[in-house]
């Protein structure tokens, strides 16, 4: 079959209840397209609409679930295609009915409702038992917040990031969830592990503001918080988990696929945390280093340009170098021979350090933070939003970003981070 062919391929699938339709759009530039023919069926809690046709892009992996049976014409060149009838479905959807059971009584009893944490090794399916369960309590008419805490390959924001986002409505197929005024972090670096205390420290403020968030809505402090973490597990990662556990004040956790990581959990953990073991589903499909980067890139790219069928136009304009203040955080590290009386080694990776702008910073992105002064509160502010430098001119002392927003930008103040954009544009 020529590729031509294989494109204009038209399959139906009967699914029986309990299953699911697993494929992947693997080839660049391919579509495939999803048609609900009849009955009920959902993709990781989304639920379908009877006729209306589903595009995904390349990069997709899907699974389309049905609880009662249902119909579904696929078309398009799909990879790896096939029906399974093994899934914990069911395992999750009992998940989401306890954490249901908190939400009426926190509700009940004025409190806050679970604050759930979703751990385990990398490509187990954190990310979307996260979705499933966001889309399940808003489905019942919650309106829980999503914390995502991966900053590698996260949903909120670009990477380097964590954030928080109020779910008040089903993440959508195209778009995932609606990203309506996140509460933002930098924290600059693709994974925790290159400078954990400054990690530990921006979560720790997120967790400090989610709390306060939680405090002041009625209806979302019964739903409570889903918090998704990265697959860093082992040493370091373990600790930031433990951490993550006591500063969001967890109430559940869910450990995916590592018996070990349970275990390990319910020993350190007080006797009041929830911990739950859960399988990872057999179509959660391993990602290579390759294909993290570029869906890394990707959402970048979608921040500043939009998805084909949402496109963005932003706008490039000329700072002042004078009018801008950029920083880095964290120091390279000196030996304590070297540091001055009463300073920790640990400091250096906290450090404000102001940058004088040179080419080393083409391409870069720069948080824009929401600080008024860079000394006290720059660590812990959240930012407004973000721009790549796309040129800079030391003649001229300007700096020409891009940005989704007109000038001006809304501070002055900007945080290097390590990702770099190329925009080919
Ligand atoms: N049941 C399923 N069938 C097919 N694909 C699936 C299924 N569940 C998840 N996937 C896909 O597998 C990929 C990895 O899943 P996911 O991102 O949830 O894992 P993760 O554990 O959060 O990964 P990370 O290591 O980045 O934290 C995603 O592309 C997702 O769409």
């Amino acid at each position: 079959m020529t590729s031509e062919d294989k494109k204009e391929h038209i399959q139906e699938f009967k699914l029986d209840p309990d299953s699911e339709l697993r494929f992947e759009v693997e080839s660049k530039g391919e579509k495939a397209y999803v048609t609900l023919k009849s009955g009920l069926a959902e993709i990781f809690g989304t639920e379908l609409v009877k006729g209306k046709q589903y595009e995904f892009l390349a990069g997709a992996k899907v699974a389309v679930f049905t609880w009662k049976g249902c119909c579904l014409e696929l078309k398009g060149k799909t990879d790896v295609t096939y029906v399974a009838k093994e899934t914990p479905m069911v395992i999750y959807c009992n998940c989401h009915a306890a954490l249901e059971l908190m939400r009426i009584e926190a509700e009940r009893e004025n409190k806050k409702g679970p604050i759930t944490l979703v751990v385990g090794p990398c490509d187990v399916g954190k990310s979307t038992l996260c979705q499933i369960l966001l889309n399940y309590a808003v489905r019942m008419g919650r309106r829980p917040l999503f914390v995502d805490l991966d900053v590698g390959q996260g949903q909120i924001s670009i990477p380097g990031t964590i954030g928080a986002l109020l779910i008040e409505r089903p993440a959508s197929l195209d778009e995932g969830f609606s990203q309506e005024a996140p509460l933002v972090y930098q924290y600059g670096h693709k994974t925790p592990s290159t400078n954990s205390t400054l990690f530990s420290m921006v979560a720790n403020q997120l967790a400090c503001v989610v709390k306060e968030r939680l405090e002041s809505n009625k209806k979302t402090k019964a739903s409570g918080v889903i918090i998704n973490t990265c697959g860093w597990i082992k040493g370091g990662g373990y600790k930031q988990l433990i951490n993550h556990a006591k500063s969001f004040e967890v109430d559940v956790i869910l450990v995916l696929d590592q018996e070990r990581l349970y275990n390990e959990l319910v020993r350190d953990l007080p006797s009041f945390v929830k911990i739950v073991f859960i399988p990872k589903s057999g179509g959660v499909v391993e990602r290579s280093k390759n294909s993290r980067s570029e869906a890394r890139d990707q959402r970048i790219r979608e921040y500043f340009y939009g998805t084909p069928k949402n496109p963005l136009y932003p706008h490039t304009f000329e700072l002042k170098l004078s009018d801008v203040k950029i920083f880095k955080i964290g120091a390279p590290p000196l030996p304590d021979s070297c540091l001055p009386l009463g300073m920790k080694a640990e400091d250096h990776l906290t450090k404000i350090v102001p940058i004088t702008p040179n080419a080393a910073i083409l391409h870069h992105i720069l948080a824009v933070s929401y600080a008024k002064k860079e000394e006290d509160d720059l660590l812990l502010s959240h930012v407004a939003g973000f721009v790549c430098v796309t040129n800079i001119d030391m003649e001229r002392q300007t700096l020409s970003v891009l940005s989704p927003q007109p000038k001006p930008l809304p501070n002055n103040i900007l945080l290097l981070s390590e990702f770099q954009f190329m925009d080919s544009h």
